[in-house]
């Protein structure tokens, strides 16, 4: 029997599995994947932690516990110290600073996915906002996975290797399984018909992430 958390990827793995597999994953991979598709992805998913910092935040405040507070405060800070240190240097690599970032229109994969999120999070309870935020936390943990099992996966002479081993890391890795393990928890006591809800919720989410790669494949505003 699948634990909970895993029953909401079944309910809609064909979107699962086109977002785990997107093609600008296997590209990133490979180190196939033109630098230009990339630094779009990388501008976009800079306003984008922006606002998942906010949906966090959002967490933070619909927490009921110290628990809560704690495990939504970690996330917050993951985003703040370590993903955004990360962007910013390879923004900097590029020669793309932070006042041209700041001034960068949302595309509409961009405004799509975060309001989406946050959207949940003002109208839903914390449940129903981590679910909307598990596409994000546990799948890029997956694809971490998926890339690190593909022998045609390349480190070495790879532009993206850096991007790569951030979402292999021990410490991401485990801040992803933290949250499956509350996920399942919180899941394991839903009735039937809040199960159905929050599937639609995490199915949602997951398309909005295939949306977000195919803008960076395609480089379309
Ligand atoms: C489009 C897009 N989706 C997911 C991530 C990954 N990510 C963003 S914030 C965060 C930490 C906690 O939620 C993680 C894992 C990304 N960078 N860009």
């Amino acid at each position: 029997m699948p634990n909970p958390f895993d029953r909401l990827i079944e309910a809609c793995h064909h979107d699962w599995r086109a977002y785990i597999e997107h093609e600008f994953v296997r590209r990133l991979g490979d180190g196939s994947l033109p630098e230009a598709s990339f630094r779009h992805y990388l501008e976009q998913d800079y306003l984008f932690l922006g606002h998942f910092a906010r949906a966090w935040a959002l967490a933070l405040y619909k927490s009921r516990d110290f628990d809560e507070l704690r495990g939504a405060f970690d996330r917050l800070k993951t985003i703040v110290d370590l993903e955004l240190g990360l962007h910013l240097d390879y923004c900097a690599q590029w020669g793309i600073d932070v006042a041209t970032l700041d001034a960068l229109p949302e595309t509409r994969a961009t405004l799509a996915y975060t309001r989406y999120v946050l959207d949940a999070g003002a109208r839903g309870d914390l449940l129903e906002l981590r679910v909307a935020l598990a596409p994000c936390l546990v799948g890029y943990a997956r694809i971490g996975k998926w890339l690190a099992s593909r022998a045609e996966t390349r480190l070495e002479g790879n532009p993206y290797a850096a991007w790569i081993e951030m979402y292999t890391d021990d410490a991401y890795l485990s801040a992803a399984s933290e949250e499956e393990a509350w996920l399942d928890q919180a899941l394991a006591e839903q009735p039937a018909k809040r199960i159905a809800e929050l599937e639609v919720v995490f199915r949602d989410a997951t398309r909005l992430e295939i949306d977000f790669w195919q803008m960076g494949l395609e480089r379309h505003a």
